[in-house]
C-alpha cells in the first residue's frame, strides 16, 4: 500500500525507502504524471489524426470511424490523467485486466480509490499503457493496432548508421577466433547498457539520433557501478548445470540490435548454447519490444543493401528457426507489479528464469520494477533491494530515468548530484549491476 493516501499532494523530494509517487511534487513521478503523461497521448493523438487516411487505405474504410472513436476515448484518458481522476477498472476481457483490477482494488485510499497522483507511480504509469491497449482492443478493424508501431520503425531508421557500426564490430569479432575474451565481453555488454539511451518514452516519442553510443571508453566514466567483471565470471563459469541465458529486452531499435549482438557474441563463442528472450505482448512505454518488432527488424536486416546486415539477418533467423533463440512472450512484463510479485503471481515464470545460468535485464522500467519501486538509499546493496527476487543470478544494464537507485559507493550520489542536478533523469549516467544470490521457490 502507498503510503500516499491522503488527497494532498506534499512539495517535498521523495522521502527515503517509500514507494515512488506523484504524490511527491519534487518527484520524477510527479513531473511524469503531469507532463509527460499527457504529451505522449497528445502525440498518440496528432499522429492518428494525420495517418487517418492512410489507415483507412490499409485496413478498410471502417477504420475511419473507429480512429474517431480512438481518438475521443484518448482525449478522455488523458483529461481523467490531468485531472487526477480514480484509475477506472478496466473492461478487457482479457486475462491481465482481472489481476489490474484487483490490484486497483487494493489500492484504493479511504475514499475508496486510487487516483494516478497518489497512488504507486508504477501502478498508474502502467495503467496508462494498459488503458490505451484496452481502446484498441474493444476496436473490430483496429483491435491489432500498435499505435506505435511507426514510431519504434523510425527509430530503426534513424540509429542504421550506428547499428551499421555495431554489425561490423560484431561480425568482425565472431570471425576472429572462437575464444571469448572478458574484454570483448564486456564491449558487448557496455554497447549494449548505452543502447538503452535509445527509448522513445523519455523522449516523448521523439526520435533523435545518438551519435556518441559507439564511442564506449569516453562512457565508462558514466558508469557509477560495475561489475562487468563479476557478470562476465558468471557466463564463463564452467561450472554451471546451465547452458541458457536469459534476455529480458526492453526497447526496439538500436537497443534490440545491440541485445542481440550480445546474445550472439555469447552463442558464437560458445558461452551459451540457448538464449531465451522475453518480449512485452501489448504496445509498452512507447518503444518496448513486442513479437511483431522482432520479426519487422529481421526482415529489414535481411533484405538490407549493407551485406554485414544481410549476414546477420539471415543468421539470426537461423537461430530463431533452429530454437538456438527462443522469443518468449509473458503477460507478466506488463502488469503493474514490481519483481517481488512475480513468485506469487506468476510461479512458471519465476522458475523459468531460474533454470537459465543468467538473466540480464535491460532498462529503466525493469530497473523500478526489479527494485521494488522504492526510493532507496543510493547505498542500499543490490541484494537488499532486490527483496528476494533471485530466480538466477542478474545481471542489470540501465541508463539511469528514474529517481531510484541502489548499490552505489558511499559518497557517488552526493558528488553527481553536485556535477548534474538532473543527473536521475536524462540517460546519460549508466549501471551495470549483478547478483549472484538465488532464491528458489518450491
Ligand atoms: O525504456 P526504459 O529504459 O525502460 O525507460 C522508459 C522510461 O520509463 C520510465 O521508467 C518512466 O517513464 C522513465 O524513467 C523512462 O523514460
Ligand atoms: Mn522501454
Amino acid at each position: 500500500m502507498c503510503d500516499c493516501e491522503s488527497n494532498r499532494s506534499m512539495d517535498v523530494k521523495t522521502p527515503r525507502n517509500v514507494y515512488l509517487s506523484g504524490f511527491y511534487k519534487r518527484s520524477f513521478a510527479f513531473y511524469t504524471i503531469k507532463n509527460r503523461m499527457p504529451v505522449i497521448i497528445t502525440s498518440l493523438l496528432d499522429n492518428l489524426a494525420r495517418n487517418k487516411l492512410k489507415l483507412a487505405e490499409k485496413y478498410e474504410e471502417e477504420a475511419k470511424e473507429e480512429i474517431k472513436t480512438v481518438i475521443g476515448q484518448l482525449s478522455k484518458l488523458k483529461y481523467e490523467i490531468q485531472t487526477n481522476k480514480p484509475l477506472k477498472l478496466l473492461s478487457s476481457q482479457a486475462a491481465d485486466a482481472k489481476i489490474y483490477n484487483e490490484y486497483i482494488t487494493r489500492q484504493a485510499n479511504e475514499e475508496g480509490h486510487a487516483t494516478y497522483f497518489h497512488t504507486i507511480w508504477l501502478l498508474a504509469e502502467c495503467y496508462m499503457y494498459r488503458r490505451i491497449w484496452q481502446i484498441f482492443e474493444t476496436m473490430s478493424v483496429l483491435k491489432n493496432f500498435d499505435p506505435f508501431q511507426d514510431k519504434k520503425e523510425e527509430s530503426f531508421f534513424t540509429a542504421l548508421p550506428l547499428i551499421e557500426q555495431m554489425g561490423k564490430y560484431l561480425w568482425d569479432s565472431i570471425h576472429d577466433s572462437t575464444t571469448p575474451s572478458e574484454d570483448e565481453f564486456v564491449q558487448f555488454m557496455k554497447l549494449n547498457l548505452w543502447g538503452n539511451k535509445c527509448d522513445l518514452s523519455l523522449s516523448l516519442g521523439k526520435v533523435t539520433e545518438e551519435n556518441t553510443l559507439f564511442d564506449i571508453s569516453s562512457l565508462d566514466k558514466q558508469i557509477l557501478s560495475d561489475y562487468s567483471t563479476d557478470i562476465w565470471k558468471a557466463i564463463s563459469a564452467c561450472d554451471s548445470s546451465s547452458d541458457i541465458v536469459d534476455i529480458v529486452f526492453d526497447n526496439a531499435g538500436y537497443e534490440v540490435f545491440t541485445d542481440l549482438c550480445l546474445a550472439d557474441y555469447m552463442i558464437a563463442k560458445q558461452l551459451a548454447k540457448t538464449i531465451r528472450l522475453y518480449v512485452k505482448t501489448i504496445p509498452w512505454f512507447i518503444s518496448d519490444v513486442m513479437t511483431h518488432d522482432f520479426h519487422w527488424m529481421l526482415q529489414q536486416l535481411k533484405s538490407h543493401e549493407n551485406h554485414v546486415l544481410q549476414n546477420l539477418g539471415e543468421r539470426w533467423q537461423s537461430y530463431i528457426d533452429n530454437g538456438t533463440w527462443l522469443i518468449v512472450e509473458s503477460d507478466f512484463w506488463t502488469l503493474p507489479f514490481d519483481y517481488t510479485y512475480m513468485a506469487r503471481v506468476d510461479q512458471n515464470l519465476y522458475k523459468q528464469l531460474a533454470e537459465a545460468k543468467l538473466a540480464i535485464f535491460k532498462g529503466d522500467l525493469n530497473y523500478r520494477k526489479l527494485f521494488g519501486e522504492k526510493n532507496w538509499d543510493p547505498t542500499t546493496s543490490v541484494d537488499q533491494a532486490l527483496q528476494n527476487f533471485n530466480p538466477t543470478k542478474l545481471a542489470i544494464l540501465r541508463t539511469i530515468k528514474a529517481d531510484i537507485v541502489c548499490g552505489l559507493e558511499e559518497g557517488i550520489a552526493e558528488k553527481i548530484e553536485a556535477e548534474d542536478p538532473k543527473w536521475m533523469e536524462t540517460g546519460n549516467w549508466g549501471l551495470i549491476q549483478y547478483s549472484n544470490k538465488i532464491v528458489e521457490i518450491k
